[in-house]
C-alpha cells in the first residue's frame, strides 16, 4: 500500500479536487490511504475565527464561519454538479453546526483554550475529506481513532506504539487494490476521545505516521511545487528542484524552515525506511524529489532553509571563566523552562543561544539574572546550508561568508553534524542572504 497526502494547496476548490481524485484513480492499485489536510487557507481562516470569538467579536467569528461554509458548500456543489448527496449535506451541516457551537462558546467565555483552539481547528480537515471521500467514492475514516496522541493541545504528541494496533484495526481491514481509502491529515486524539493537533503544517507528519503504521511502500507528499527545492521558491525564484535527498539532508532542511516538509516528518519515515517523496499535484508527469535512507547525494551544498523571526541571548558571567558547571546551570534554566534553544556559540565569559521569538523572555531573564547579565537582540533569523559535504569540502565556508558581503553574519554554527552551517543575520536581511548564498550554491559549489 501508499500513502498519498494532498496539501491545502492541493485541495483549495472543486477543480483541484478533481485532480487529486484523477491521481488517487491512477493509485488505486496500489491499495492508497489517501491523508487530506483542509481545503487551501481553510485553517487560517479558523484560526481567525477562533481569535475573533476569544475577542467577544461573535458576529466576526460568525462571519468567518458563513464564508468557510459557503466556501465548502460551492466547492461540494460543483463537485457534485448541484446534486450533492443527502448524507455529505448532513454531514457539512453538523460540522459547521459544530463549528458555531464552539465559537459560541469561546466568545461567551472570551477564553480559547487550546483545547479548544484544537477542537476549532481540527474541523477544516474534517470537512475536507467528508467532500473528497464522498466525490472519489471511497471509504472514510475519521484519523481521531488512529492517530493517538498524549494530552498535549496544539502540539500534540503521537503516540506511535499505540497507532500501529489501530491502524491494523480501522485502516488495514479496508486497504485494498482498486479502492481509496480517505482521512485526515493534522488531527488525532487523546486516549479519551479529545481532539487533538499536530501543530501546523503537521499533515505530512501524519502520512508519514500513518505510513509506518501500515508498513507503507512509499509515502507521497503533493503539493504546489515539483519536490524540495534548492531554496524557498518564494524567496528566490531561481531556486531548482532536488531529484534526490538524504534522510538527514530532508530533516535539516524541514527542521530550518523548508516549508514544504513539517519538521518531524523524517522521522517515522526514517525509523520504517519508507521513501518520502515530494510531487507537484498540477504536474504529476513532472519532476518531483525522492527522500530515502539509500541516497547520498554527495554534494557539498544541497539546499538553503530559513526560519525567523528568532531571538538572540547572549549571557554573560565573569564567573564563567573556568566555571565547568556554567553551561549546565545556564541550559537547567531552559530546561525548567521548557524552552528549546537552537544555535549556541561559546566564548571564554559568554554563550550566545537562539530561541524562537514567542518565547515569553521575562521569567527567563529573570532566572538567568541571577547569575549572568543577558543581552536581547530580538528580530533575527537563521539560515541553513545543508549538504553531505559541507565539512570536508575546502574553503566552502569561507565562500558561503564572503558571498554574504555586507551583511552581517552574527552567529555562526557548524560541526555539530557533517551536513549543517547555521548563520544568524538580522530577520530583515535573510531574504537578501539566501539569494546571495544560492549563487554560491548553483554557482558549481555543489
Ligand atoms: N526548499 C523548499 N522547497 C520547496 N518548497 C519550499 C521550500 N521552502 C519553502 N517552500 C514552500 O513550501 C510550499 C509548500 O508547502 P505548503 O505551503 O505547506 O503546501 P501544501 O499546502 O501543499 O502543504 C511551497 O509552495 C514553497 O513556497
Ligand atoms: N491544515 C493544517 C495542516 C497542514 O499540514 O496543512 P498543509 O498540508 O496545507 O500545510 C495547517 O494548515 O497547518
Amino acid at each position: 500500500m501508499i500513502v498519498l497526502k494532498f496539501g491545502g494547496s492541493s485541495v483549495a476548490d472543486a477543480a483541484c479536487m478533481r485532480q487529486v481524485a484523477s491521481l488517487v484513480r491512477s493509485a488505486l492499485p496500489q491499495s492508497p490511504l489517501v491523508v487530506l489536510s483542509a481545503m487551501g487557507k481553510t485553517t487560517n481562516g479558523l484560526f481567525g475565527a477562533a481569535k475573533a470569538a476569544e475577542a467577544g467579536d461573535l458576529a466576526g467569528a460568525m462571519d468567518l464561519q458563513r464564508g468557510l461554509m459557503a466556501a465548502h458548500r460551492k466547492a461540494a456543489a460543483e463537485l457534485f454538479d448541484g446534486a450533492v448527496p443527502e448524507s455529505l449535506d448532513v454531514a457539512l451541516t453538523d460540522l459547521f453546526g459544530e463549528l458555531e457551537l464552539l465559537l459560541r462558546g469561546v466568545a461567551l467565555l472570551r477564553e480559547l483554550s487550546p483545547r479548544s483552539m484544537d477542537a476549532i481547528a481540527s474541523l477544516g480537515e474534517r470537512l475536507s475529506t467528508r467532500i473528497f471521500a464522498a466525490f472519489v467514492g471511497g471509504a472514510w475514516v475519521d484519523a481521531r481513532t488512529v492517530l493517538r496522541t498524549d494530552g498535549v493541545f496544539g502540539e500534540a504528541v503521537p503516540q506511535q506504539e499505540a497507532i500501529r494496533p489501530l491502524a491494523a484495526d480501522h485502516l488495514k481491514p479496508l486497504l485494498g487494490p482498486g479502492r481509496a481509502v480517505v482521512t485526515q491529515g493534522y488531527i488525532g486524539a487523546t486516549e479519551d476521545g479529545l481532539t487533538t493537533t499536530l501543530g501546523r503544517g503537521g499533515s505530512d507528519y501524519s502520512a508519514a505516521l500513518f505510513g509506518a503504521a501500515l508498513g507503507a511502500a512509499e509515502v507521497q507528499i503533493w503539493t504546489d511545487v515539483e519536490g524540495v527545492l534548492t531554496c524557498d521558491p518564494r524567496i528566490v525564484p531561481e531556486a531548482l528542484p532536488i531529484p534526490e535527498l538524504s534522510f538527514a539532508e530532508a530533516a535539516e532542511l524541514a527542521a530550518f524552515g523548508a516549508k514544504v516538509l513539517h519538521p518531524a516528518t523524517i522521522q517515522p519515515a526514517v525509523e520504517a525506511r519508507i521513501p518520502v517523496t515530494v510531487r507537484h499535484t498540477q504536474k504529476p508527469e513532472g519532476r518531483f524529489t525522492t527522500i530515502s535512507a539509500e541516497v547520498r547525494t554527495g554534494r557539498p551544498i544541497t539546499a538553503l532553509a530559513s526560519r525567523g523571526p528568532v531571538t538572540v541571548l547572549t549571557v554573560s558571567s565573569s564567573r564563567m571563566l573556568a566555571q565547568s558547571g556554567f553551561l549546565a546551570r545556564l541550559f537547567e534554566v531552559f530546561g525548567r523552562r521548557g524552552v528549546s534553544v537552537d544555535l549556541v556559540a561559546t566564548a571564554e565569559v559568554s554563550v550566545s543561544l537562539t530561541v524562537e521569538a514567542d518565547v515569553p523572555l521575562k521569567p527567563l531573564i529573570q532566572d538567568l539574572s541571577a547569575f549572568a547579565t543577558v543581552e536581547i537582540h530580538e528580530g533575527r533569523a537563521i539560515i541553513a546550508a545543508v549538504g553531505e559535504r559541507l565539512k570536508s569540502t575546502p574553503g566552502l565556508g569561507a565562500q558561503l561568508l564572503s558571498s554574504l558581503g555586507d551583511i552581517n553574519v552574527e552567529m555562526i554554527s557548524m560541526g555539530a553534524n557533517e551536513i549543517n552551517l547555521s548563520l544568524v543575520v538580522r530577520q530583515d536581511q535573510s531574504s537578501e542572504a539566501l539569494r546571495r548564498l544560492h549563487r554560491v550554491l548553483v554557482g558549481g559549489a555543489a
